[in-house]
């Protein structure tokens, strides 16, 4: 909300008769209503002064915009329906002054042009932009459409077909493309628009890609929309439309959703008593990565991505040329889709060393151990580490479960020592976990945050315990899918019902995508550290003694052919009775008839418990870190805003009374934590900040 009466325009008029607008509202100049109305007031200034022949429109410190504030929309959020919310009248300023100023305006674009900018642009009469700033329309990833015309005037500039794309997928084009666009030049008439009957089509297509692509959203439809009443019924219609509809979409769920994602995904890089301290991050110029198996060639890809050059260290050559053939591959991969020239992979790969031992280790200023997962093995790396790095070297280990403590054992680099947990594959996924022990020093920490930030991972800080923060909040995920398969409820029916909820895939198509030999491994360490919480199951192990492993035997709760399509598999009752026997339980009629509703709910309330739990020990800093983690890291859908933001939703006592119960009808799974029974209680929400006391960190 600090943005709210923040910002300005400022006015100069040269000796040449043009008048500079420019906006200022550091640090992306986004459209506050001060701005707006300050937009406004400097435009009518410069139509009303005789010496004012022309107007350029830019933005302060190579920024042109970030578009509409989006703190602002609290406001609107909370402003009745009825009333007419300011939204509306930025719409007007640029239709009925910027677009029929009398004077010619043309909008000066550097660094950005997003969303309202991107609008306000737009409505100028020319755009000229440097090379590589960035302009797009970006609304739809908050829940809502472009707002101030841009559902009509980017149509216009660039045509259908591409505006369809560039608002349904909200990716911006750089400045050369958006020349060959059209957008940097002038308006093109509205009669060039494509003839009626084939923009049906290109809807008809448009209409049927959103529906697919994220059939639980309605505004892709709805930004659809008001561009086809642009088209069919003229600009002014398309204007209203466009108006209506974005004032019906701000105070939707998927809006507040999307916001808070966008907020607290920006929050994860403040840590308190971390950031705060005033600390630069120092420069990372060189890193070594140990191990090329496939987490160490994710990492090294990313790192050289970012054009780190990096180090690959293997114990043989055998196991390094094939490291380095894995990192090859990963960026062949982009050549062969079209997005990596071939001069930019040799580039790439050249930035990239495979060597045997610690020799090159003098001067490296981070290392990243990506080894097997054994605890002598890792004491020794970081032992030998501490010998061959300078001091100052960062040691991070990619373990997704030991704990950091243990692994630094025999050094006395404990404040150097950094969990830096990547998620498969590495150089895609766009989470990082940084692990911090209680010895881990800040500035270690704010490097490492600033490496995230470079190799565009989105960072989120969590404390040391088995799992961290997503695997914790996976392993109930599993579990309570299991459960209910041994109860009865068909296990496809279950895989159907997450995904319908917005989950990328169902557990059960999950663990054969992770493989079974991952499952059994995480789950033992889960078993040994959380047994009370266990639900024990065969059901895996007994598949993979048959050697049903997951995708990579082509066999596992799904059968797989060889372009990776995944079938049911009706063998896979047989297992399913032996688990149940030996788990001891009957099929309960009430699991075979379970809702929708209820199976995402009983598998994904375990989660929010296990959330609880992370929180409250001070595993996270905050409940928006867990809502992060779970939707870059799991998959969690954003427009539901994370697991503690969608289950504030539901609200705790509900959350509370459905664990109660199935508590006492199937066991200590379901059993609400001591967090979660105390926030029901007072009717609190989860997200709440926890006392200070209570944190481990
Ligand atoms: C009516 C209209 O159609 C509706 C709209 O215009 S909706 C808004 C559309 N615009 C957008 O969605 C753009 C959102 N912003 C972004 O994508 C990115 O911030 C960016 C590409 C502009 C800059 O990225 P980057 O340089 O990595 O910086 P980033 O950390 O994201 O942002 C810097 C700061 O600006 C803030 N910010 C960025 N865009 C903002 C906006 N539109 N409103 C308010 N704050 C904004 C961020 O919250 C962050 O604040 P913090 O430092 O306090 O955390």
């Amino acid at each position: 909300m600090a943005n709210r009466t923040k910002g300005r325009t400022t006015f100069e008029v040269g000796a040449d008769g043009v008048a500079i607008i420019t906006l200022i509202n550091p640090p992306v100049n986004s459209l506050s209503f001060d701005v707006l109305a300050s937009l406004k007031e400097s435009y009518e200034q410069a139509l009303h002064r005789d010496d004012v022949k022309a107007i350029v429109l830019t933005g302060a410190k190579g920024k042109f915009s970030g578009g509409f504030d989006i703190s602002g929309f609290e406001v609107l959020q909370g402003g009745k329906k009825e009333q007419p919310t300011p939204a509306a009248k930025p719409a007007d300023i640029l239709t009925d002054i910027l677009e029929a100023a009398k004077k010619p305006s043309v909008a000066a674009i550097d660094g950005l042009a997003l969303g309202g900018g991107l609008e306000v642009a737009m409505a100028c009469h020319a755009r000229i932009s440097t090379p590589y700033a960035q302009l797009g329309l970006p609304e739809l990833q908050l829940g809502i459409i472009p707002g101030f015309g841009g559902t009509q005037r980017l149509p216009r500039l660039v045509g259908l077909a591409k505006s369809l794309e560039m608002m349904l997928t909200s990716k911006p084009v750089k400045g050369q493309e958006a020349l060959a666009l059209g957008l940097l030049d002038a308006v093109v008439a509205p009669d060039q628009i494509e003839p009626l009957g084939e923009a049906r089509e290109i809807f008809k297509f448009a209409r049927a890609q959103a529906r697919k692509q994220a059939p639980n959203l309605k505004h892709p439809l709805v930004c659809i929309d008001a561009i086809e009443t642009g088209i069919v019924s003229g600009p002014r219609a398309g204007l209203l439309k466009e108006a209506e509809a974005f004032r019906e979409l701000v105070p939707s769920d998927t809006c507040k959703s999307l916001i808070h994602v966008f907020f607290a995904q920006r929050g994860t890089t403040k840590v308190p008593g971390v950031t705060d301290l005033g600390l630069a991050p120092r420069q990372v110029k060189k890193v070594a990565v140990l191990g090329g198996g496939l987490m160490g060639s994710g990492i090294a890809t990313a790192l050289i991505l970012s054009n780190y050059p990096v180090i690959l260290k293997e114990v043989n050559d055998k196991f390094l040329q094939a490291g380095i053939g894995r990192v090859r591959a990963n960026l062949q991969s982009r050549v062969k889709k079209g997005k990596m020239s071939q001069e930019k992979f040799e580039k790439t790969m050249s930035l990239l060393r495979g060597v045997l031992d610690y020799e090159s280790f003098k001067d490296v200023d981070m290392v990243i151990e990506a080894v097997i997962e054994n605890v002598s093995l890792k004491q020794q790396i970081f032992a030998d580490l501490e010998k061959y790095c300078p001091p100052h070297c960062m040691l991070a280990s990619n373990t997704s479960t030991i704990d950091l403590n243990l692994i630094g054992e025999r050094t006395k680099s404990k404040d150097r020592i950094v969990g830096a947990h990547f998620f498969s594959p590495a150089h895609v996924m766009p989470l990082l976990e940084i692990v911090r022990t209680k010895q881990t020093s800040p500035q270690v920490i704010v490097d490492l945050l600033d490496v995230g930030k470079k190799i565009k991972k989105t960072p989120v800080v969590v404390g040391n315990c088995t799992g961290f923060a997503v695997n914790r909040m996976f392993f109930p995920y599993t579990q309570a899918a299991i459960l209910l398969v041994e109860r009865g409820t068909d296990l496809y029916l279950i895989d159907r019902a997450i995904t319908k909820f917005g989950m990328p895939m169902g557990p059960f198509r999950l663990a054969d995508l992770v493989g079974f030999g991952v499952a059994i491994a995480t789950g033992m360490q889960f078993i040994e550290n959380f047994p009370e919480r266990t639900y024990k199951s065969m059901l895996i192990p007994i598949m993979q003694e048959d050697k049903r492993a997951g995708e990579t035997t082509k066999k596992g709760f799904y059968l797989y052919d060889d372009k990776r399509k995944a079938s049911p598999d009706p063998e896979l009752k047989k297992y399913i009775e032996k688990a149940r026997s030996i788990s001891g339980v009957a099929i309960d009629p009430k699991f075979t008839k379970l809702s929708e509703k209820d199976i995402v709910e009983m598998i994904f309330f375990p989660v929010v418990n296990e959330a609880c739990r992370v929180f409250a020990e001070g595993i996270a800093v905050k409940a928006a870190d867990l809502d992060i983690a779970s939707v870059m890291g799991m998959g969690f859908p954003p427009y539901r805003g994370g697991i503690m933001f969608w289950a504030d939703s539901l609200g705790s006592k509900y959350i509370y009374t459905r664990l109660e119960e199935w508590t006492r009808l199937y066991g200590e799974f379901f059993k609400p934590c001591a967090f979660l029974a105390e926030r029901a209680s007072k009717g609190a929400p989860l997200s709440a900040p926890v006392e200070q006391a209570m944190s481990r960190l």
